[in-house]
C-alpha cells in the first residue's frame, strides 16, 4: 500500500520563516531535540540532550487502537493538557525564553483529482469518522475502501469544480505564517507546524514546549478529537516526546477575538445588501451524525449553538438585530445527521418568502470544498431556485488579522498549562495479542468479502443512492 493511502495519517509540515515546507518521504525523522536545562520548571522531567527519533512518518489507526489511550486531564475552559505532572511552577516566564512549537491541526485535502479516493479512504478508515461498534471495528478498512471507491466520483466532481484540488493546505500554511509573525510581535519565539489529519508529510525540529491548536473553533470527536487521539499515540510511542510539555487548545469558539472577527465579517457583508436589516443571517455548520451527540456525548452541537448565540449577541451590541438561523450541511451516508439540514432549510425559507439571505460558514476558518463548491454553487443555486433573490456569503476568516492575533493570544494563554506526557509504554505490551487480533480480523474480513460478493449489485446500488 502506498504511504498516501495508509489510514489514520497524521502528518506534519513545519513552516520556516521563509514559508518553505519540508519534503514528505523520509521515514526516520528527528522529531525533537532537547537542550539540557537545569531549572526549567518541569517537575520530574529531565530533558535529555539526545535526539528523539520517530520510527516512521505514517501511523495507522490499527496501531493506534492497540493502545488504550487515556485522556489524563482537562484543565480550564477548552484547554486540554496531555500528561500527568501537575507541578508547572513558574512555567510561563520560562516559556517565553524557550523554543516553543505551535502545532496547527487541520483536516487536509486532495492535491490532485487522483488523490481524492486515497484521501476519502483515509477519512473513512478513521474510527472517529465512521464509528463501528465492538468487533465490527475490524471491518473499518474494507468498509472504508468500499465507501471511498463509491464516493470518489461525486467528490471528484466537487474538487474539479473548485480547480481540481483542496485549497486547505495552502491557506493553513498562510495562517501558520501569520500566526508565527503575530507571536513574534509579542516576543514569543516559535516554530509553527501544520499537521494534517489525512494527508501530508511529517517534519520536526528542536522544540522544548508545544502548544497544539486545532483549526476547528468547536470541538467534535470527528475533527479535533480524532487528531488528538492520533497525536497522543505518536507521543506515547516516543520516550522523549512523551516528556515534552504539551498543551492542547481543545476549542476556542467562545473567544472574544474570534467572535468579534466573525461579527466584523458579517457586518461587512450585510452592508453590501440594498436593505441590510431585511437579510436573514444563515449560519451553516458542517454536520455530524446524530449519534455522535446523542450516544457519544460530542459537545459539538452545544458549542455550535453557543457560538451562534455569542456572535448574534455581539452583532446586537453593534445595533444589528437581524433574524438568524442555524443549519447543518455536508451529510454523508444513510444515517441521521444533526438537523435541520441546510438544503431543506434553504428551500423552506424561500417558500416562506425570505428574499435576502447571507450564508455564514461557521465551523471552518478557511475556504475549502464545502464553502467553495457546496455553499457557493449547490446551496446558492438551490436558494435562488427556491425564491431567494439576494444571496451573499461571508468569507472564511483565513488570515484576518484580528483573528490571527486572537489565536496568538490563545497560544500565549495556553503556555502555563503545558505538561509532559506520562512515560511511554513498554513495547512488549503490544506484541502479545497481535496474532489474535490478526486472526480475528482475517475471519471478519473473509465473511465481509463473502457477503459482499453475494450482494454486490444490491450493495452498490444502495450505496450509490445514499452517497449521491
Ligand atoms: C467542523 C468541521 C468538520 C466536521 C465536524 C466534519 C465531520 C465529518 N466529515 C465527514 C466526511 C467528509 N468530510 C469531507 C471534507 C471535509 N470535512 C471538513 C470538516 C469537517 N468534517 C473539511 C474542512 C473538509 C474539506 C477538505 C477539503 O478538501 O477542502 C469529505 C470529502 C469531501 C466530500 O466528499 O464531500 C467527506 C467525505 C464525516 C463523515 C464527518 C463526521 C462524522
Ligand atoms: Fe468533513
Amino acid at each position: 500500500m502506498e504511504a498516501a493511502s495508509l489510514p489514520g495519517v497524521l502528518s506534519y509540515t513545519k513552516l520556516s520563516s521563509s514559508n518553505q515546507c519540508y519534503s514528505d518521504d523520509r521515514f526516520s525523522r528527528r522529531i525533537a531535540s532537547f537542550s539540557r536545562h537545569s531549572s526549567n520548571g518541569f517537575n520530574g522531567v529531565n530533558k535529555p540532550s539526545s535526539k528523539a527519533l520517530i520510527k516512521g512518518p505514517f501511523l495507522s489507526d490499527g496501531l493506534i487502537q492497540r493502545r488504550n489511550l487515556h485522556l489524563q486531564a482537562i484543565c480550564g475552559v477548552g484547554v486540554y493538557t496531555l500528561g500527568e505532572n501537575d507541578d508547572v511552577e513558574s512555567h510561563h516566564s520560562h516559556a517565553m525564553e524557550e523554543k516553543i512549537g505551535v502545532l496547527l491541526l487541520n483536516l487536509g485535502g486532495p492535491e490532485t483529482l487522483k488523490d481524492v479516493q486515497p484521501f476519502l479512504y483515509n477519512l473513512f478508515a478513521d474510527p472517529d469518522i465512521i464509528r463501528l461498534p465492538g468487533l465490527f471495528k475490524l471491518l473499518q478498512r474494507p468498509l472504508a475502501k468500499l465507501i471511498s471507491v463509491l464516493r470518489a466520483p461525486k467528490s471528484e466532481e466537487g474538487y474539479a469544480a473548485i480547480g481540481g484540488s483542496s485549497p486547505l493546505r495552502k491557506i493553513t500554511d498562510e495562517q501558520a505564517n501569520a500566526l508565527r509573525m503575530a507571536l513574534e510581535a509579542k516576543n514569543v519565539n516559535v516554530s509553527v507546524y501544520v499537521g494534517m489529519r489525512y494527508r501530508y508529510p511529517f517534519t520536526e525540529e528542536a522544540i522544548e514546549q508545544l502548544v497544539v491548536l486545532p483549526l476547528y473553533p468547536q470541538f467534535s470527536i470527528s475533527t479535533t478529537g480524532s487528531s488528538i487521539r492520533v497525536l497522543q499515540h505518536i507521543f506515547r510511542e516516543d520516550v522523549y516526546l512523551s516528556r515534552l510539555p504539551v498543551s492542547v487548545i481543545l476549542s476556542w469558539y467562545q473567544r472574544q477575538g474570534y467572535i468579534c472577527s466573525m461579527a466584523d465579517l458579517i457586518k461587512e457583508e450585510l452592508e453590501r445588501f440594498a436593505k441590510p436589516e431585511e437579510v436573514m443571517i444563515f449560519f451553516s455548520a458542517h454536520g455530524v451524525p446524530d449519534s455522535y451527540v446523542e450516544d457519544a456525548g460530542d459537545p459539538y452541537k452545544d458549542q455550535m449553538e453557543e457560538c451562534v448565540y455569542l456572535i448574534m449577541q455581539e452583532l446586537k451590541s453593534r445595533g444589528i438585530g437581524n433574524d438568524h438561523t442555524l443549519a447543518y450541511q455536508s451529510r454523508v451516508g444513510p444515517v441521521q445527521w444533526l438537523k435541520p439540514y441546510t438544503d431543506e432549510v434553504l428551500v423552506e425559507l424561500g417558500q416562506k418568502g425570505v428574499k435576502s439571505l447571507l450564508a455564514v460558514p461557521i465551523s471552518f476558518v478557511s475556504e475549502h470544498i464545502e464553502t467553495l463548491e457546496e455553499i457557493d454553487m449547490e446551496y446558492k443555486h438551490l436558494a435562488l431556485e427556491s425564491g431567494i433573490e439576494n444571496w451573499g456569503r461571508v468569507p472564511a476568516l483565513g488570515c484576518t488579522s484580528s483573528f490571527i492575533t486572537d489565536l496568538a493570544d490563545a497560544v500565549v494563554e495556553a503556555l502555563p498549562s503545558a505538561k509532559a506526557l506520562s512515560a511511554s509504554r513498554e513495547p512488549a505490551e503490544e506484541t502479545n495479542y497481535e496474532p489474535v487480533r490478526y486472526l480475528v480480523k482475517l475471519f471478519f474480513c473473509s465473511i465481509l468479502a463473502f457477503v459482499l460478493l453475494l450482494l454486490r449489485p444490491k450493495v452498490v446500488f444502495a450505496f450509490r443512492n445514499h452517497l449521491h
